[in-house]
């Protein structure tokens, strides 16, 4: 049966820990595929993205080129819609089908505002959480009605696949790089280089994004 990933995020700019976490998602849980989705419309952030919807879809495309089973999904950066996960997960679980086994990846700072999301519950119908744990996590100060199925839905026996419905934290270490870090490292006019892949560092420098205006 195939075994999908799913890894949406406002990307702005794609960097070094999207791209360590992906290849975990896809090499831990032996996927097929991880399809990485930049929102087009994240209306839950407090500020817009600073780049536009195009230019992160280049940054992810140029960040994962060559990477074996990652791909780029553009369907929420040319739809007019709010970037819904769970509408996202239904459109795709209507193209793979019933059976196949799906894996929506989250940082665990998303996983702590995850009561927010629309229609939250029915992700757990849709896909399997996989949660990459970011420095400082604690699942005791989850909110309670995420504590529970962080709690329930955690199996220790993996090898019992199923195509939704459970949760698993990645194994890989947590680290701290952030795209807030690397937007404030640019506008100061610092290089980036070390924290965004080559081909994304050289697509910033060449087009000036984040430099103030
Ligand atoms: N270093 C990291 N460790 C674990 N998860 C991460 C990390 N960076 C990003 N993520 C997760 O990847 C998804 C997409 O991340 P996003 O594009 O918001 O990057 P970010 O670095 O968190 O950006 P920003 O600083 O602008 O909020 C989110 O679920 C986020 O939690
Ligand atoms: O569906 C929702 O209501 C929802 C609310 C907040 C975030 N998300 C998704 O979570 C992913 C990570 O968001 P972000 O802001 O950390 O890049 C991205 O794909 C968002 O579209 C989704």
């Amino acid at each position: 049966m195939k075994r999908v990933g799913v890894y949406g995020g406002t990307f702005d700019p794609f960097h070094n820990a999207h791209l360590r976490l992906a290849r975990a998602l896809r090499d831990e849980l032996a996927l097929d595929e991880v399809r990485l989705i930049p929102a087009g419309r994240p209306y839950h952030r407090d500020s817009g993205p600073h780049a536009d919807a195009e230019q992160r879809l280049a940054m992810v495309r140029l960040g994962i080129a060559g990477e074996t089973g990652l791909t780029a999904d553009a369907r929420e950066v040319v739809s007019a819609r709010n970037a819904y996960t769970v509408e996202t997960l239904e459109a795709l679980r209507a193209e793979l089908g019933q059976d196949t086994e799906l894996w929506c990846l989250i940082g665990s700072d998303s996983l702590e505002h995850l009561d927010r999301w629309h229609r939250w519950r029915e992700l757990f119908a849709l896909a399997n959480l996989a949660v990459a744990i970011r420095p400082g996590f604690d699942a005791a100060r989850l909110a309670p009605a995420v504590r529970a199925e962080w709690d329930a839905r955690q199996v220790s026996d993996f090898s019992n696949r199923t195509p939704c419905g459970t949760i698993r934290a990645l194994a890989l270490t947590p680290v701290a790089l952030s795209a807030t870090e690397i937007r404030r490292r640019l506008a100061a006019g610092d290089d980036v280089a070390d924290c965004v892949p080559e081909a994304v560092a050289a697509h910033i420098r060449r087009l000036g994004l984040y430099r103030p205006a």
